[in-house]
């Protein structure tokens, strides 16, 4: 078998295009939807993610503001700013790029960002409400990757389910969506016993653990439906994912690839909730 590969770039632009179309009813309501990124540090990969987020939204009609901060901004003059946007009605969503520098606790900087307007999902009220079924923002990454799965028509009810790999902004709200969606599901780490048991069990394995080649042909079940959230950097600079791609295209049934999968959806779906934040000032 040889999988058939998810076409993430192609899925994002025809999700774009539909953000296209409400931000144009919405500015004829007098509203331009407008997200905010603040990136402290000089991270290039950040300065890579910032600027394409920055680029969608041009792209798609909404107003964006990217501020950029040193190395040494006080975590003070951080939650300062996240003060000033949460009241500025220009701005809908606000998101702080990650990794912030250590002296920096991103925890209370994320529980600063006022809930409405955490379009990252990542606030403490955002992920109770996901977690108890009444979302209100749901997270990006783990949001693209259910936009595949549904485009790919996968069978997510009474399907097997494993995730590897349990951050708070990937692992544990992927987790909760494919068991809200009806999937039995195991949740993975880098310390699980026998990995290669829990996936070859799978009907859909997806990986999140920031290790290279971490999954490979022999983990998992022919067929099965393999998303890839993983962004490594190669020596030589290109990006690979967590799966060995070659590996496991030959047993599953559909993958996604990196670059190509699953990072232009997160922006896509960055979008969608700026959109929706946006949307929701008008609807009382
Ligand atoms: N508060 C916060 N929210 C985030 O959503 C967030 C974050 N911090 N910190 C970093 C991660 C990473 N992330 C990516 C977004 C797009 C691509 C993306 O577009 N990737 C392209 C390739 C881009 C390239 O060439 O480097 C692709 O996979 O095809 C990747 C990674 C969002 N993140
Ligand atoms: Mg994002």
């Amino acid at each position: 078998m040889t999988a058939r590969i998810i076409d993430g770039v192609a899925l994002a632009e025809k999700i774009k295009e539909e953000v296209s179309v409400r931000t144009a009813k919405l500015i004829q309501q007098g509203i331009k939807p407008g997200l905010a990124v603040i990136l402290v540090g000089a991270d290039p990969a950040s300065q890579v993610y910032v600027r394409n987020k920055a680029a969608a939204c041009q792209k798609a009609g909404l107003h964006s503001i990217v501020e950029q901060y040193g190395e040494g901004l006080s975590e003070a003059d951080l939650l300062a700013r996240i003060d000033a946007l949460n009241n500025d009605p220009a701005i809908h969503g606000i998101l702080v790029q990650m990794p912030l520098p250590k002296h920096i606790n991103a925890h209370r900087v994320i529980e600063a960002i006022a809930a409405r307007k955490d379009v990252d999902g990542f606030h403490v009220s955002n992920a109770g409400l996901l977690m108890t079924g009444a979302p209100l923002f749901i997270p990006c990454t783990p949001y693209g990757v259910m936009k595949m799965l549904e485009s790919e028509q996968v069978v997510i009810r009474g399907a097997v389910a494993v995730v590897v790999g349990a951050s708070n902004t990937v692992g544990k709200p992927m987790a909760l969506l494919l068991q809200a969606a009806g999937a039995t599901v195991t949740i993975c780490n880098s310390k699980t016993r026998d990995l290669g048991w829990h996936t070859r069990h799978a009907d859909i394995v997806v990986i999140a653990t920031g290790r290279p080649s971490m999954i490979t042909g022999d983990m998992i079940k022919s067929g099965a439906v393999v998303i890839d959230v993983g962004i490594n950097r190669g020596a030589d600079g290109k990006l690979c994912g967590d799966a060995d791609f070659q590996s496991v295209q030959q047993v599953a049934g559909a993958l996604s690839p990196v670059p190509g999968g699953v990072g232009p959806m997160t922006i896509a779906m960055l979008l969608v909730n700026t959109i929706e934040a946006a949307e929701r000032t008008l609807a009382k």
